[in-house]
C-alpha cells in the first residue's frame, strides 16, 4: 500500500550547509523530491533557472502572491523567496517525500499549514566553522558576512520550534542523520497505518 509522502523542512543559518546536505541527500536518495523555490534575487554565476531557483522579476513574483500560488513566501536579505504550491502538493499526493530548504520565516508559515510537517534545523560544529564556511564560499562581502552571522544568532533562539537538529560536521554523517529522520518519520504511527490495518482485517 502506498503511503502519503511526508513534508520535510530544512532550515539553518546561511553557510551552515543546507544546500550541500540536500544535494548530497538527493544524490544518494533520488526518490526524495526537492522543492525548487522562486526568488527575485539575481542569478549567480553557475546557477540555472529552474534548477537552483526559478528566477523571477518582482512583478511576476507579486502576481504569483496575488494568485495564491505560494505555500509560503518571505523577504530574506532584501529579496523575495517563495515555495510554489503546485509541485509540492502534487508530489505529496503521489506519495513522495519532499524537502523544502527555506528560511525560518517560511518554515513557521509551513508549520501553520502542515501540522504534520517535520522541521529539521542544521547547526554548524561551531561559530568559527560557520564563519569560515561563509568566507571560503567566497560569495559575501565582509559586511554581508557580519549580517549573516548576526542573523544566525537570532535564528538559534527559535530552535525549540523544530523537531530535530543535525550538526553538520562531517557531510556524510549529516546526510545519514537526515536519512535516519526521514526513514523514522515514514514509520510514524498515523493515518497510513490505520488504513493498512483496515485492509488486514478485511483479509481475515
Ligand atoms: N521562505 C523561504 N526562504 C527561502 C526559499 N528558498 C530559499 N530560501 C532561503 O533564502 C535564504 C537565501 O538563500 P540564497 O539566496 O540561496 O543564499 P544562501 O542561502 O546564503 O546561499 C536561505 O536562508 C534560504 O534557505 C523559499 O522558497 N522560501
Ligand atoms: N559538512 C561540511 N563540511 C565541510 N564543508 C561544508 C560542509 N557542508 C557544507 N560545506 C561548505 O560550506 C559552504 C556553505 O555551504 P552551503 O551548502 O552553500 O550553505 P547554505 O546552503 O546553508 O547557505 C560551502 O562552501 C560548502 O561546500
Amino acid at each position: 500500500m502506498k503511503k502519503k509522502g511526508s513534508l520535510f523542512v530544512v532550515c539553518g543559518p546561511s553557510g551552515v550547509g543546507k544546500g550541500t546536505v540536500c544535494k548530497e541527500l538527493l544524490r544518494v536518495r533520488p526518490e526524495i523530491k526537492l522543492s525548487i523555490s522562486a526568488t527575485t534575487r539575481e542569478r549567480r554565476k553557475g546557477e540555472i533557472d529552474g534548477v537552483n531557483y526559478y528566477f523571477l522579476k518582482r512583478n511576476k513574483f507579486e502576481q504569483m502572491i496575488e494568485n495564491d500560488e505560494f505555500l509560503e513566501y518571505a523577504k530574506v536579505y532584501d529579496n523575495l523567496y517563495g515555495t510554489p504550491k503546485k509541485y509540492v502538493l502534487e508530489e505529496l499526493n503521489k506519495g513522495n517525500d519532499i524537502i523544502l530548504e527555506i528560511d525560518p520565516q517560511g518554515a513557521m508559515q509551513i508549520k501553520e499549514k502542515f501540522s504534520d510537517g517535520i522541521f529539521v534545523f542544521l547547526l554548524p560544529p561551531s561559530m568559527e566553522v560557520l564563519r569560515n564556511r561563509i568566507i571560503e564560499r567566497g560569495r559575501d562581502s565582509k559586511e554581508n558576512i557580519k549580517k549573516r552571522l548576526k542573523c544566525a544568532y537570532e535564528e538559534f533562539d527559535f530552535i525549540r520550534e523544530y523537531d530535530y537538529y543535525i550538526i553538520n560536521d562531517d557531510l556524510s554523517g549529516a546526510v545519514n542523520s537526515l536519512i535516519a529522520i526521514i526513514e523514522a518519520e515514514g514509520c510514524r504511527v498515523k493515518g497510513d497505518v490505520l488504513e493498512i490495518i483496515r485492509k488486514y482485517k478485511e483479509e481475515i
